[in-house]
């Protein structure tokens, strides 16, 4: 069926009017089948890594060899500025993956399946087409389900690249059925033994196409990428219709004083295009003035990498694919009255375990991650009474990172400065999700 021809069916035009009462909890939409994804999002930060090369060149970039990996300027100024430009690269890299691939696969976005408390999802990429590369591997964890959040962590030891992030969505409906989505939380990117970090914070988008039945979505707003070297990269997107015309644009600008973010004569470099297609670099410098655009990155050349993921039989009961199964089988065959049982049948066990816990006085422990209140003082690695809520420990960079650029450390959107208005808001928390190494290295039950 066209998206134009469901766009004229009753089960659209019905889902449609139901949108007119949406509270901003996805969970309690009931889409038809045909926009339902058989996926959960808990495995959309994979998105994060699926072009392996492209996430492991930061960490291959050091004092010998870095003019020449630095194929967008060769007489780059430093090590530093140019694994700054690698992560730029990388950072555009995922954008076409986290936004673009599956209505390029699919020819829209669907609704995928929101994962329950507890939900896990493992993956690795092994390259064993480029052992070079090293094996990398994905786990994500729901963190919490009221509201939905997903911490994630990707891991390549052999590189010694740690990343690890966490995200919460909020969700508004337009007039004109736009879905508005806020991200709140971050990602932290280590690399290189002496553990070079980077502070990412994640943009706002919007999925239009939802009347016309061919949702997509499309970014806005501005991300950050400050990194422990000093420099910082902010990043502006818009979309066709904006100024710009062209869908997927972005302009990212580098500077080496973060608090000249907001004066554009003062970046080093200004990177312009799409992030799912191409871009181009210029290098301003005082005494040549700017040189001629070149070309930056090109999101359609990397190839992407399979992701393995270990036949369901093996799986724990909470990994993703194991514990959906039966609804994600329904949805591939269309049967809402078997999507409708199997999902119910899920939230119910939910809800029984939910009951069950309160009875007896318990919460849900988080596996891999712990909970991190900023507000509290350094506190040591973890908590005596067990509970996931502690301080943050001393090796922790966020604070010293967020203040280089003044990003609000509070639970406020992605990429909020703290002299913008949500900032300013009261009773703000500072909570935020921590991956625990040694959680995942102690945890006998899960293999990836
Ligand atoms: C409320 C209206 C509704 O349900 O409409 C259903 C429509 C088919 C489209 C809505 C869904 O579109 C999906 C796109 C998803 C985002 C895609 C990429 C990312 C990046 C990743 O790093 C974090 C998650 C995020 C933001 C996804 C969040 C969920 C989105 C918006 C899905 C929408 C429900």
């Amino acid at each position: 069926m066209s998206a134009s021809s469901i766009s004229k069916s009753g089960t659209w035009t019905s889902f449609l009017k139901s949108l007119a009462s949406f509270n901003g909890d996805l969970s309690k939409l009931s889409a038809p089948p045909f926009i339902l994804s058989p996926v959960s999002l808990s495995e959309y930060p994979r998105y994060w890594a699926d072009h392996q090369e492209v996430f492991v060149e930061p960490s291959l970039i050091d004092n010998e060899n870095y003019k020449q990996r630095c194929s967008c300027d060769k007489n780059v100024e430093s090590p530093e500025m140019a694994r700054m430009l690698a992560v730029i690269k990388w950072f555009i890299c995922t954008m076409r993956s986290q936004y673009a691939s599956r209505t390029e696969k699919q020819g829209n976005e669907k609704k995928p399946l929101n994962p329950f408390l507890g939900e896990l999802f493992v993956g690795k990429w092994s390259n064993k087409d480029d052992p070079s590369l090293g094996e990398t591997i994905l786990l994500t964890e729901q963190v919490s389900h009221h509201p939905p959040i997903t911490g994630y962590s990707i891991l390549n030891d052999k590189h010694n690249i740690r990343f690890h992030g966490y995200n919460h969505l909020k969700t508004s409906i337009s007039k004109t059925l736009t879905l508005n989505v806020k991200q709140y939380g971050h990602a932290m990117l280590h690399i290189r033994d002496d553990d070079e970090t980077y502070l990412i914070t994640l943009p706002p988008l919007h999925i239009e196409g939802i009347l016309a039945a061919s949702p997509y979505a499309e970014l806005e707003g501005r991300t950050f990428i400050q990194s422990s070297t000093g420099l910082l990269c902010s990043i502006d997107y818009s979309g066709k219709g904006y100024f710009s015309g062209k869908k997927n644009t972005f302009k990212a600008r580098i500077f080496k004083d973060p608090k000249q973010v907001d004066d554009k004569t003062k970046a080093t470099y200004t990177i312009n295009g799409q992030w799912s297609k191409q871009s181009t670099i210029v290098k301003h410098d005082p005494k040549l003035g700017d040189s001629e655009p070149k070309l930056f990155f090109d999101a359609e050349l990397p190839k992407v990498c399979e992701l393995y993921v270990k036949p369901i039989e093996e799986q724990h009961p909470l990994e993703s694919r194991k514990a959906w199964k039966d609804v994600a089988d329904a949805i591939i065959a269309g049967d809402m009255s078997l999507i409708s049982k199997h999902k119910t049948a899920l939230e119910e066990k939910q809800r029984a375990m939910r009951k069950e816990e309160e009875s007896e006085g318990r919460v849900w422990q988080t596996r891999w991650f712990n909970c991190v209140n900023y507000d509290l003082e350094e506190s040591a690695s973890s908590s005596e009474d067990g509970s996931s809520m502690i301080g943050p420990t001393e090796e922790d960079q966020y604070l010293a990172l967020a203040k280089a650029f003044n990003l609000s450390t509070k639970n406020v959107p992605s990429g909020t400065l703290a002299h913008e208005k949500h900032h300013k808001k009261a009773d703000l928390t500072s909570l935020h999700w921590r991956f625990v190494r040694e959680n995942w290295d102690n945890d006998k039950d899960i293999i990836a």
